[in-house]
C-alpha cells in the first residue's frame, strides 16, 4: 500500500498548513482540497495565504466522480463535521485511509460510523502556533501529528502513513497509546481553549500565575476524573506535561476557539465542556469549573450579532 495523493477537507488553520506543505512535497496535483462550489469560488477570487505567501491549490468539487484518495485528512471544526462528510463521500473508497486532525475525542467514532472503522488511524494534532484571520494563515511551529492504532489489524495502514509522511518530511509521532493521548490533548483544550475564549485572552495570560491560569488549571482536573472513569489513566503528570507544551507557546497567539470567538464564529464548546458535562453525568462526578465555562461560551455565542 503506497500513498501517492491525499486530500483534505476543511481549508483552515490547519488545513492550509498541511495543503500546503503536501503540495510542495508530492505537486499540487496530488493533493486535492475538496470543497462546494461556493467555497471554491472564494478561495479562488480571494486566494489563500500562508504567512504572507499565496498558496496554489488544486480544488475538487464535492459532488465530482473520481478516483478514491490514498488518503483523506479531516481539517474542519467539530462544528462543520457533519457536513465535512458529505464533502468527503465521493474521495473516499474501500481503501482509503481516514485520518482527523479534530480536537475532542469523538470525531473518530463519527468518521467510523459514517465510513467504517477500518481504515481510521486515531490522531491528535499538536504543537503548532496557527493563528488564521479569513483568507490569511500565519505560524512559526508547524507542530507535529501524533498517530496511533486501537486495533492491530490496521498495522498496514499505518506503516503506509508513516511511510508517506517520512517520504513528505511531515512531523509526526507514533504513539503505542493513541487514546490516552487524544484525552491528554483533550484535557489541555478543555482548560486553554475555553478560559481563553472567556476572557478574551492569549497564551501569555495563562504563562503566568493568576486567575486564568488556576481557572484552566480547575477545568483541566475535572477531566482526570472522568477519564479515570473511562478506563484512561489520565494523571497529575500529564496535566503537567500539558502546562510544560503550553510554556512553548507564543505569548501572544490564541487558541482556536478564541479564533472563533474573535470572528464570531460558533465554538467547539460542544466538543470540550459539552462532552466534559455529558460524561460528567454518566459517570455521577462534578464538574462545576466546565458547568460554569459552558455557561459563559453560550452566553458569548448567543450574543453574536
Ligand atoms: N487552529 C489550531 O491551531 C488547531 C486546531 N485544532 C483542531 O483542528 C480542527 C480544525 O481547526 P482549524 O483549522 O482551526 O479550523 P478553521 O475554522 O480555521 O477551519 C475549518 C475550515 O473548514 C471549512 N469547512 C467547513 N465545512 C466544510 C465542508 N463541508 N467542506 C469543506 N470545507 C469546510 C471552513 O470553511 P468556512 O469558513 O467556509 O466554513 C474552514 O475554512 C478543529 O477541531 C480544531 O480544534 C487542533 C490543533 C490546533
Ligand atoms: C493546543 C492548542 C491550544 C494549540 O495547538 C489547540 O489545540 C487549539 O488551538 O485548538
Amino acid at each position: 500500500m503506497k500513498i501517492k495523493n491525499i486530500a483534505i477537507v476543511g481549508l483552515g488553520a490547519l488545513g492550509i498548513m498541511y495543503a500546503n506543505h503536501f503540495s510542495k512535497k508530492i505537486g499540487k496535483e496530488n493533493v486535492r482540497i475538496v470543497v462546494n462550489e461556493n467555497r471554491k469560488k472564494k478561495y479562488e477570487e480571494e486566494g489563500i495565504f500562508a504567512n504572507r505567501q499565496k498558496c496554489s491549490f488544486y480544488y475538487v468539487e464535492e459532488n465530482e466522480k473520481t478516483e478514491p484518495a490514498d488518503l483523506i485528512l479531516f481539517c474542519v471544526k467539530g462544528t462543520s463535521l457533519q457536513s465535512g462528510l458529505e464533502t468527503a463521500r465521493n474521495q473516499i473508497g474501500p481503501k482509503t485511509i481516514i485520518i482527523s486532525v479534530l480536537n475532542g475525542i469523538s470525531s473518530e467514532e463519527v468518521l467510523a460510523d459514517a465510513f467504517g472503522k477500518e481504515n481510521i488511524i486515531h490522531c491528535v494534532s499538536q504543537g503548532m502556533d496557527a493563528v488564521r484571520v479569513d483568507n490569511q494563515l500565519n505560524y512559526t511551529r508547524m507542530g507535529e501529528l501524533r498517530i496511533g492504532i486501537d486495533q492491530l489489524s490496521k498495522q498496514e495502514q499505518l506503516e503506509a502513513v508513516s511511510r508517506f509522511f517520512d517520504q513528505t518530511e511531515f512531523p509526526y509521532t507514533i504513539e503505542q497509546d493513541i487514546q490516552h493521548r487524544i484525552w491528554k490533548k483533550f484535557m489541555m483544550n478543555v482548560g486553554i481553549n475555553q478560559v481563553l475564549m472567556v476572557t478574551e485572552g492569549s497564551y501569555g495570560d495563562v504563562q503566568k500565575e493568576g486567575s486564568s491560569r488556576e481557572l484552566m488549571i480547575q477545568a483541566m482536573q475535572e477531566v482526570m476524573p472522568i477519564a479515570q472513569a473511562e478506563g484512561i489513566n489520565l494523571t497529575e503528570q500529564d496535566l503537567q506535561d500539558n502546562l510544560e507544551l503550553l510554556e512553548t507557546l507564543s505569548p501572544e497567539n490564541m487558541p482556536s476557539m478564541r479564533q472563533d470567538g474573535i470572528a464570531k464564529r460558533y465554538s467547539e464548546v460542544e466538543l470540550f465542556a459539552g462532552t466534559v458535562l455529558a460524561k460528567a453525568k454518566i459517570h455521577k462526578i462534578e464538574a462545576p469549573t466546565n458547568q460554569s465555562l459552558y455557561q459563559k461560551i453560550k452566553e458569548i455565542e448567543a450574543a453574536y450579532s
